[in-house]
């Protein structure tokens, strides 16, 4: 039996619903978890030196029990329910290629989507890649853009960076680096998909029988769904039959009312109509999306656009301009709404159809296109989830191979998409205002600045930029070792260091210093907390906050790529509950994939003095196995054993030892540690709970994001205002201002754009409007 797994919390049907009000938040997930460390490995203090040991790999779990299946009536398209197995997880997923190699027009798209076991990826490290033979068709535009790596999203950066690395100069890669500001979509005549100027391929094919037969002559013909849509379909057969840059640019014109295109847009569209397959690779907000519209109106058959998230399917359905017809299919719909869409699909009413990766694992959906208009062109949008560096990799897009989509789809041309994020740039714009900020009174008296920046590579990046321009600053991120960190806030503290480009992690507790906000915080509530640290003394201090549209779409764009979906939360619940009989009410874990770092020891201690002195030494030694004359064990199953309800415990117990200079230890594999209260009767129940749930999370945190993007143009344009009026900057005006906003962000309900869900209630039924 199969289940679908979108990654929604939502039900769309064909019109999209308007209200973005997300409902009251479900209550929590069942699971009980404590954070924790699950291997630690105890050596004596005699071991004086300090080593940095690598934990070991996550080792792929099998679990043994499959998953509940969901009844077929719930779901019109089932697809296979995931197996608790999460062997294959770690698979393959992008290909680095030897850049050296010449490749086919193909190739990197193909590879990309391979996926195959021989396909396995290696970490880039060790993956050498020579240097660029270059003379490829690869665009590469010019300009900045500027990149933002945060701890949650630096293994997306990674993977990013070295996917457009390893593709630098594939042949049938775009990519562009510029930055263009995002331009107004000119105001069309509704916003939904189904608001309607069809074009269909029906109503295409009539008319074009009908010019034929009256020799042409109807091309400036307008009918009562008015000119702009008989001239785009003219142009879009003009392009059918030349798709040169000027006739694609005139398409453009006439579907989005943009004069020209942005760098590596018309290269995309022109690949795809001529049935190529790309790899796009744009910053954020550049315009990937109006490669495949355009692509979409001009082939003749159904794009299929694969999105990992509902959240982001509806968003670009949202964004099709109105003569483009879209739809999408999720497992929220019912089966009256799925076979609505289908039957749009066989008229061939629908032009764009988005769907998640895991349908593709859905043999009915799969033979569901044998009875629709075929599909020409698919799409894998936010294509960086390929891969298991990405920081939101989804197994799902494993198999979306191209052997796969050619095999049963029929369709050759794919459009693989993602978004640059290189750090190698800083935002210019941005960048000016800050030095000239900086080098202006007020500033330039003041002593102590923070300067708080989103992600962690861009404090690096920015503190090195305000060395370079003679402003001693230094950087402050929790992946700075404690040691530097410590010293870097006590010389802040002593005014030794004038300028921290820091993090959310530093200046709790700091006062007298001016804030400097060079990223938009993701809400009120940061931006509250931070601009707290100035003034505390009493005294006067400085609140900036630099802002631009692009940062806002960035971490938009961040924030709904952090949605987990139905399939991994599945996952995830199998892993959980596959032993679940033999360790009801036990302490479990699950290993992190991560290195931990040995800690120095100051004395020695023999292990049978320990053991002397305490129970749970003892306990935890008989427990251990000696591997190199460290003792090593497993935290849950000590904790277990001397009945320790919570690894924490076990984990405090250490850390005392150690302050104590007792110990010196290393956490091998640190794993999330639960202890299930619980079996769930119905896995696919919990995992559309748990998922709409999270999905909930993820749209407060989008709303709270608008709320602050608001509030700081609010203030900006009252600023402004203010300084035409009164021929000159104030200050007071701005301070006003945004004060005004962030009272009402707290006070008034109705602008309070949501709590984060903190519960998820049980058996909750009703339907998410987005
Ligand atoms: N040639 C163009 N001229 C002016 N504006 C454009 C052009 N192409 C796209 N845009 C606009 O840029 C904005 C961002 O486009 P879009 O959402 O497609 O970006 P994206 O690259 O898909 O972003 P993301 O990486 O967040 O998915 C939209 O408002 C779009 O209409």
């Amino acid at each position: 039996m199969e289940t679908d797994s979108d990654s929604e919390g939502s039900h769309i049907s064909a019109t999209l619903p308007r209200d973005a009000t997300p409902p009251q938040p479900p209550p929590p997930p069942l699971l009980s978890s404590n954070k924790v460390r699950v291997e630690a490995t105890i050596s004596s203090r005699s071991n004086t030196t300090s080593k940095l040991k690598r934990a070991s790999k996550q080792k792929p779990l099998k679990s043994k029990n499959e998953t509940k299946t969901k009844p077929a009536e719930e779901d019109p398209l089932p697809i296979p329910i995931p197996s608790a197995d999460f062997s294959i997880l770690p698979g393959s997923s992008v290909k680095i290629h030897n850049r050296s190699n010449s490749i086919s027009m193909h190739s990197s798209v193909e590879n990309l989507m391979q996926g195959s076991e021989e396909n396995t990826m290696h970490p880039a490290p060790s993956t050498p890649l020579p240097e660029s033979t270059g003379g490829s068709d690869c665009v590469e535009g010019e300009g900045t853009f500027a990149g933002y790596v945060s701890p949650e999203a630096n293994s997306r950066t990674a993977h990013v960076n070295n996917l457009t690395k390893s593709m630098g100069t594939l042949p049938n890669l775009i990519r562009s680096i510029a930055h263009q500001p995002p331009a107004k979509r000119p105001k069309s005549a509704g916003e939904g998909n189904f608001v309607r100027l069809n074009i269909n391929e029906n109503l295409y094919r009539k008319r074009k029988a009908k010019s034929k037969t009256e020799g042409e002559a109807d091309t400036n013909a307008c009918d009562e769904d008015g000119l702009v849509v008989d001239t785009s379909q003219q142009q879009e057969r003009y392009v059918r039959d030349e798709s040169s840059d000027e006739n694609l640019t005139k398409l453009l014109k006439l579907t989005h009312g943009y004069e020209s295109f942005r760098e590596g847009q018309l290269e995309a569209i022109k690949q795809g109509v001529a049935g190529r397959s790309v790899m796009l690779v744009l910053p954020t907000g550049f315009g990937k999306s109006l490669c495949y519209q355009l692509a979409a109106l001009i082939l003749p058959g159904i794009t299929l656009v694969v999105s990992p998230l509902v959240a982001l399917m509806v968003d670009q359905l949202r964004q099709l301009p109105p003569m483009i017809q879209g739809a999408l299919l999720c497992s929220n719909h019912t089966s009256e709404e799925a076979s609505m869409t289908l039957q749009q699909l066989r008229e061939g009413a629908i032009k764009v159809l988005f769907v998640s990766p895991e349908r593709f694992l859905n043999a009915q959906f799969m033979s569901m296109f044998q009875t629709t208009p075929p599909i020409s062109f698919v799409v894998v949008d936010e294509a960086h989830c390929l891969s298991e560096w990405s920081h939101n990799f989804r197994p799902s897009y494993l198999r979306l191979k191209t052997s796969l989509i050619r095999a049963r789809l029929n369709v050759d041309c794919i459009l693989a998409m993602t978004a640059t994020a290189t750090i190698k740039t800083l935002n210019v714009v941005i960048l000016k205002d800050l030095l000239m900020l900086m080098k202006s009174t007020p500033l330039t008296e003041v002593r102590n600045i923070i300067i708080h920046c989103k992600f962690q590579s861009e404090t690096d990046l920015l503190s090195k930029h305000l060395c370079d321009n003679n402003i001693s600053a230094k950087s402050y991120h929790s992946g700075i070792p404690v040691k530097v960190r410590s010293r870097t806030q006590e010389r802040f503290c002593s005014n030794k260091i004038r300028v921290v480009v820091a993090t959310v992690a530093f200046g709790m507790g700091l006062d007298k210093s001016d804030v400097i906000h060079y990223s938009l915080p993701e809400n009120l509530e940061e931006y509250v907390q931070e601009t707290g640290r100035a003034g505390r003394d009493g005294g006067l201090s400085y609140c900036h906050l630099l802002f631009d549209e692009l940062t806002y779409f960035k971490l938009h764009s961040f924030l709904y790529s952090d949605g987990v979906d139905e399939y991994a939360v599945n996952r995830l619940l199998g892993q959980i509950f596959s032993n679940s009989m033999n360790l009801h009410g036990k302490i479990c874990s699950l290993v992190k994939e991560t290195a931990s770092r040995k800690l120095d020891m100051k004395e020695q201690t023999s292990p049978e003095l320990l053991a002397a002195k305490d129970t749970l030494a003892a306990t935890m030694l008989k427990k251990s196995e000696i591997k190199q004359g460290n003792y090593t064990f497993d935290m849950p199953s000590v904790a277990n054993s001397v009945g320790i309800t919570s690894v924490d415990i076990l984990s405090n117990w250490l850390q005392r030892l150690k302050s104590q200079g007792e110990i010196t230890f290393e956490v091998k594999e640190p794993a999330f540690c639960f202890t299930i209260v619980k079996k769930p009767e119905d896995f696919c129940c919990l995992a559309t709970h748990v998922t709409r749930w999270l999905s909930e999370v993820e749209n407060c945190k989008v709303r709270k994001l608008d709320a602050m993007f608001n509030a700081a143009t609010f203030a900006a344009t009252f600023a402004a205002k203010a300084c035409t009026k009164m021929d000159g900057c104030s200050g007071s005006q701005h301070t006003q201002c945004l004060q005004m906003k962030i009272l009402d962000y707290f006070t008034k309900d109705e602008n309070a754009p949501c709590e984060f869900p903190t519960k998820m209630e049980h058996g909750r039924q009703s339907k998410e409007k987005l």
